[in-house]
């Protein structure tokens, strides 16, 4: 095994994250965690034709369950399915992702000497009794619901992170996401502002889950890339929240979207599935003081941003005024 300088592991699902942030001269192992395997390579083509055939660039497909051997100097452990649809589809190997996958991934960075993040999640909160939410916060999650492959499974991952750093030394970083969106997501995705931002572009009703009421707060992906490379790149363990702390409710969202996108389609309300987060926002104090960062894109910005990648994928062009 050949010995390298700043090398990056970057572990996702599929290729959906901004490599644009990368630094080229870096080596960067950009390993793919497939559990969809027809979902490969969906999205961000584009985004990852520039780094194929790069010189300090590798793609390893592989299963992040197996152990793996490398020599990297920081690994950015992103691997799970993010969208409840698809974590909900193959929940064993969902929380298998998250137990054995993390303790690979801390086995890994045990061996080489390597600082490792993990992308936690604002579901570590389960369906809050405290808003917003502050790190110190533990969480009302049910142990046994449909979505604790994902929620548990996250929640594992951390302890793990945290027993390693306090027995072996490990240097690591958590980062809690909250709800991220941006251009080169999946159409099929699932989750919320791709389907209304499909839907609207295909003249299709937007599909608001009841109530309704329930709160989101949507994070664009560049400024997500950014909290995430600062605490990477920073002193504190964390965990820390990273998200925008501007708070919707799915029916404000919908008309945001047909308002920005196309005020001709309906919104029709739709059943919604067990245990669904009533509200949820991020309490960035932590993540403003520690890593001197806040997100900077306002939702319609980004919606507008999102639609633009959106149309050209669907091969819908916006209609111009007459
Ligand atoms: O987007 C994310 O980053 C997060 O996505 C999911 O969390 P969730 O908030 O349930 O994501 P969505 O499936 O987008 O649902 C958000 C809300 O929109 C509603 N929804 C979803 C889809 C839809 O077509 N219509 C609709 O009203 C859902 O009922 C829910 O209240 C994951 O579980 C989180 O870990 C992840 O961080």
């Amino acid at each position: 095994m050949h010995i390298v300088e700043n090398s990056v592991l970057l572990l996702c699902r599929s290729v959906q994250t901004n490599l644009a942030k990368v630094d080229q001269s870096d080596r960067v192992f950009f390993l793919v965690q497939v559990i969809v395997a027809d979902n490969f390579f969906t999205g961000s083509k584009d985004n990852l034709k520039k780094w194929i055939g790069h010189p300090r660039f590798e793609l390893i497909r592989h299963d992040v369950t197996e152990p793996l051997l490398v020599e990297v100097d920081q690994i950015y452990h992103l691997a799970c399915p993010a969208s409840p649809i698809f974590y909900k589809h193959n929940p064993v190997k969902t929380i298998k992702t998250n137990v054995i996958g993390t303790l690979n991934m801390l086995g890994l960075a045990k061996r080489v000497g390597a600082r490792i993040l993990l992308t936690s999640t604002s579901e570590v909160y389960g369906d809050p009794l405290e808003h917003p939410q502050t790190e110190a916060y533990w969480g009302n999650v049910n142990p046994i619901g449909v979505r604790s492959c994902y929620d548990e499974g996250k929640r594992v991952a951390e302890t793990l992170m945290f027993d390693y750093h306090r027995q072996h030394g490990i240097e690591i970083r958590i980062a809690r996401i909250f709800n991220t969106y941006g251009p080169r997501m999946n159409i099929d995705d699932g989750r919320v502002v791709s389907n209304f931002i499909a839907q609207a572009i295909r003249g299709e009703a937007l599909t608001v889950q009841k109530p309704g009421t329930q709160t989101r707060s949507f994070c664009y992906v560049a400024d997500m890339v950014n909290g995430l490379m600062k605490l990477m790149n920073g002193d504190n363990t964390g965990p820390i929240n990273i998200g925008n702390p501007g708070e919707f409710t799915m029916l404000e969202l919908a008309e945001n979207v047909k308002e920005l996108i196309n005020p001709e389609v309906t919104v029709t309300m739709t059943e919604n599935t067990p245990d669904d987060p009533r509200q949820r926002k991020p309490d960035i104090t932590k993540a403003k003081e520690v890593l001197d960062w806040e997100p900077k894109v306002v939702l319609r910005d980004g919606l507008v941003l999102m639609e633009d990648d959106f149309r050209e994928r669907l091969a819908v062009p916006k209609k111009t005024k007459a």
